[in-house]
């Protein structure tokens, strides 16, 4: 029955238009939706009892563990474009990591290639063959870093204050060394695990991926293997990120906006400074560009994964949540602008345009004959390459300006994340054990784009998750300033690593208690 005046309630609150209360009621959405399974339900999952391998490091292990990451921040293992990567200290990578990895090169059981000659791709063989393997998914490479503006140089590796500063610390050498050593401290206890999987570790994901994780892809494909799942970076446990809503949720990317660089031209006659024509190639690109600035693409909000998810868990909610779920065609206009405001929020609901590089001229006197401007292009769920490379023409409206499509693909299909999908389940499982503090788990996009994306060949089960606690302004350290990670996230990233691998080692996936809710 419906709670008197709840409907009166609600509508005072959308009229009002109090930003915490919808993204509060947004988020009652999301997270009500995702709540843990009964413990009954996770009976049988991957080791138990006697064979279990307790998440415990000596104080000797933790200093081994901290230092390890530290020298390997270090390696300015930098991605400027695909031609142009830091080959030295990609090599220095690998060098590292056999020092530090012992047991790991030199097990029986694992199996160690180089592929493209700085990719690392590691084959653990399980002992039980009837159990589909998995693979862990990191990349080695980072993004630049100019010194300015840092509190410490972003390739130290500095400690302070229980942090680790550097380039690489969350976006994601954190990953690529958190696996390799969950796994040595494994090995280093005699474990042998029943489920085989693979570690990749691509060196140019930075630089789209195109001569590791695409090169490893294709080799494995040759070789005829299926993945049941693959966990990438790209999803983490949010914190502080609605208003209202003190606990941390997490969020597991099931799929990836599409992406697009697009580089824009502009030709004109070169002459004397001195004469100038009334407009210069600079002055044509320059308004083109800024018109795409000012001219955000559509807020798609409503029209893509957001509105199945949010349509399929109308049902499950009383009134007025169920009211507003059905009617988004009401109160979608309204979360969508409260969605659009800040810059993380805004990436989901549309195809986002960032303009990244421009270039021109020659010398100070001479009227330039060219300019160039690229622009980075993450493209919504609900659109597609050429769509919208079409809005773009229309926006610039400007003949003299000339296209090059350099890379572009669509959006990344939907990975399964209902109660079957095992490495979802297997994530919320090892979400709920290592992270009690998290009561809930969504199935997110990641608005970023991720080496998962060249796998789709091999597996279904594509999943976005580190297990770091992020806020909105270590958010904004990815690909900026000041990039860190504390020593126990770290550590907490090792522990959940070491669990959800011997969780792995079991074929049941929990059935679903009859009253809980997926989404
Ligand atoms: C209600 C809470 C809303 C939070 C919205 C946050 C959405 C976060 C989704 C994904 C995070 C993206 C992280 C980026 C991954 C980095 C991968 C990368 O750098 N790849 C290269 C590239 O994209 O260019
Ligand atoms: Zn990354
Ligand atoms: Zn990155």
């Amino acid at each position: 029955m419906a709670e008197p005046g709840a409907a009166a309630s609600a509508g005072r609150l959308l009229a009002m238009g109090v930003t915490g209360t919808v993204l509060a009621l947004v988020a009652v959405l999301l997270l009500r939706t995702a709540t843990f399974p009964e413990p009954d339900e996770l009976r049988g999952w991957g080791r138990t009892g006697a064979s279990r391998i307790p998440a415990q490091f000596s104080e000797a292990e933790r200093t081994a563990m901290k230092e390890a990451l530290k020298e390997a921040i270090q390696m300015p293992t930098v991605s400027f474009s695909s031609e142009n990567i830091n080959t030295t200290a990609l090599a220095e990578f690998g060098e590292h990591i056999r020092k530090v990895f012992p047991f790991l090169f030199s097990t029986s059981f694992i199996q160690h290639e180089v592929v493209e000659q700085y990719s690392h791709l590691f084959t653990i063989h399980g002992s039980d063959p009837k159990l589909e393997p998995y693979m862990l998914l990191a990349h080695i490479d980072v993004v630049p870093a100019p010194n300015d503006g840092w509190e410490v140089p972003p390739f130290s590796g500095l400690e302070r204050d229980g942090f680790i500063y550097g380039r690489g610390t969350i976006d994601n050498k954190n990953s690529a060394m958190a696996i390799l050593q969950a796994m040595e401290l494994l090995l280093r206890r005699n474990y042998v695990p029943q489920r085989s999987f693979y570690i990749s570790l691509g060196h140019d994901e930075e630089v789209s991926g195109t001569y590791g994780a695409q090169k490893i892809a294709a080799l494995l494909e040759s070789r005829g293997i299926e993945l049941s799942f693959i966990i990438d970076e790209g999803g983490y446990i949010m914190d502080d990120f609605i208003p209202g809503f003190e606990k941390p949720f997490a969020w597991i990317s099931v799929s990836e906006k599409g992406g697009m660089n697009l580089m824009l031209q502009v030709d004109s006659d070169p002459g004397h400074s001195s004469m100038p024509p009334k407009e210069t190639s600079i002055g044509i690109l320059a308004a083109a560009v800024s018109r795409l600035e000012k001219t955000p693409m559509p807020n798609m909000f409503g029209y893509g994964t957001e509105k199945s998810i949010l349509e399929q868990l109308a049902g499950q909610f009383g009134f007025p949540l169920n009211i507003i779920l059905t009617n988004l065609w009401i109160f979608g206009p309204i979360m969508s602008r409260i969605l659009e405001k800040s810059p993380a929020t805004n990436a989901m609901v549309r195809t986002t345009v960032a303009l990244t590089m421009f270039n021109s001229g020659i010398k100070v006197n001479v009227i330039p004959p060219t300019a160039q401007a690229t622009i980075n292009l993450r493209i919504h769920p609900a659109q597609t390459v050429p769509e919208v490379l079409e809005i773009v023409r229309n926006v610039v409206a400007d003949d003299r300006v000339r296209y090059h499509v350099l890379n572009a693909f669509d959006p990344l299909p939907l990975s399964p994340h209902d109660n079957e999908a095992f490495g979802y389940q297997l994530l919320k499982r090892t979400i709920r054990d290592v992270f009690p503090e998290v009561t809930a788990v969504v199935p997110g996009i990641c608005v970023g784009n991720t080496d998962a994306r060249h796998y789709t060949n091999i597996s279904k089960g594509l999943y976005r998750f580190n297990p770091i606690a992020l806020n909105p302004q270590s958010f904004k350290s990815f690909h900026g300033l000041n990039e860190k990670i504390s020593i126990q996230a770290y550590e907490t990233q090792v522990a959940f690593l070491f669990e959800l691998i011997q969780n792995a080692d079991t074929e049941k996936v929990p059935r679903p208690h009859s009253a809980e809710h997926e989404l």
